[in-house]
């Protein structure tokens, strides 16, 4: 750990001078007064002023160097988020905005990656609002009451307002102190994907009491997922307002859809959340797994950046993608685990496949796996910060 301590320097050095006035402007722009007005500005260039290498990239401007983030960069993998967490759970250490802040801080300070995401859970904004649930250690959130009717659905869900969720206000306002102008990403799980979790009562393979009720119930669909909009575009305004400078929809399941069901169950709702936050003029990532046949729906939904899996080569889903926007990935999360020589070999195609886009964020084609050697995330960062930008 100790000998990377010059990384972050590193990192935060070129874009320290032009991420403080697009922080200072932020407050103003997310004044609550604006929430009905929705100017389309995915091209926004607050101030004029050429914005952090990862603000840059999501905006298809030229960034200083190929920025780089990693889901899942707080977590398991780091021996130090494990000794924080030590006799937590999981969805009270969100609650706890100095642990937050602690936890969001760790990847940042060890890797000097070019982006923070916010340490929270997709289920936060759900438990927050009082839905019966847990994260369940091996497993992920477990729902006591599962919801399969537009009773359930007007019994469990109600709107989020800011207030039920201070903590996370108090944890980003907490970040953007400490991130000294790295910029902190803001997420929230998307209508389907939550969906899931609340319709099967728990993690899913094929998600079948999902797609059962969309076939066979569509009233009660379009309740859920309808409220479940609202509740995941409010989710992501709280984080933007109290400063996060870029937001991440995690569809994470969306690639368990043909592309006809998700463009007619699914993409709407994702855009209603992505329509939600054009205002705020923030970087909008739309990302899922195994989603390579939906690319395009999913760009089309309203994103700024789409995040693309390691199943596709990064040059197809480009293409697929299109010129209009940019992309996030793409190496495979257990890439990490081969001998040094194959994971630069590897991220070099990504890089050089990247280069080619609106703009490249580097990332992983999902999260890191919680086996993953913290070192060798280390030498990824400085891998892809060493190649030259043309
Ligand atoms: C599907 C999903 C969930 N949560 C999330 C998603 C979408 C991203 C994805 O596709 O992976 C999002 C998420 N969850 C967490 C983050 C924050 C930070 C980060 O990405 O670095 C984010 C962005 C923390 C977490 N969320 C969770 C952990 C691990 C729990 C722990 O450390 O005790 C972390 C760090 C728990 C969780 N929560 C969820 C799962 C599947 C799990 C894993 C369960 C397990 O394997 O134990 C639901």
């Amino acid at each position: 750990m100790k000998p990377d301590a010059a990384k972050p320097e590193k990192a935060t050095k070129p874009k320290a001078p032009d991420a403080k006035p697009e922080k200072a402007a932020k407050p103003e722009k997310a004044a609550k007064s604006e929430t009905a007005a929705k100017p389309k500005a995915p091209d926004a260039k607050p101030e004029g002023a050429p914005a952090s290498a990862f603000l840059a990239a999501c905006r298809g401007e030229k960034p200083s160097h190929v920025p780089v983030w990693f889901m899942r960069q707080a977590g398991r993998s780091l021996p130090e988020y494990r000794k924080v967490r030590q006799g937590v759970p999981m969805l009270e250490s969100c609650t706890r905005p100095e642990m937050v802040v602690e936890i969001t801080m760790q990847p940042v300070r060890r890797y000097g990656v070019d982006a923070a995401i916010f340490y929270s859970d997709i289920v936060v904004p759900l438990k927050a609002i009082g839905v019966d649930l847990d994260i369940v250690p091996g497993t992920g959130p477990v729902v006591e009451n599962p919801i399969r009717s537009v009773k359930d659905v007007e019994s469990q869900l109600r709107d989020l307002e800011p207030d039920d969720v201070s903590y996370v206000t108090e944890a980003v306002r907490g970040l953007v102190g400490e991130l000294k102008g790295t910029p902190l990403i803001g997420f929230s799980g998307a209508p389907f994907t939550l969906a899931s979790y609340l319709i099967e009562g728990g993690p899913s393979r094929d998600h079948r009491l999902t797609k059962e009720l969309m076939y066979r119930d569509p009233d009660t669909w379009d309740a859920l997922l309808g409220r479940l909009a609202k509740i995941a575009a409010a989710f992501l305004r709280v984080q933007v307002q109290a400063g996060a400078q870029a937001v991440q929809l995690f569809d994470s399941w969306a690639g368990s859809l043909s592309r006809d069901d998700y463009e007619r169950y699914v993409k709407p709702y994702a855009a209603e959340v992505l329509d939600a936050v054009a205002d705020l003029e923030v970087p909008r990532i739309h990302f899922g797994v195994g989603t390579g046949e939906l690319l395009g729906e999913m760009a089309d939904a309203g994103a700024d950046v789409v995040g693309v899996d390691w199943r596709v080569d990064l040059a197809d889903g480009i293409k697929r993608v299109g010129s209009k926007r940019a992309v996030q990935g793409n190496l495979d999360p257990t890439v990490l685990f081969a001998p040094d020589d194959i994971i630069k070999a590897k991220a070099d195609a990504v890089l050089k496949a990247g280069s080619k886009a609106r703009g490249h964020v580097f990332n992983l084609g999902h999260g890191v796996l919680p086996a993953t050697d913290p070192d060798a995330l280390a030498r990824l960062v400085d891998h892809v910060h060493a190649y030259e930008v043309r």
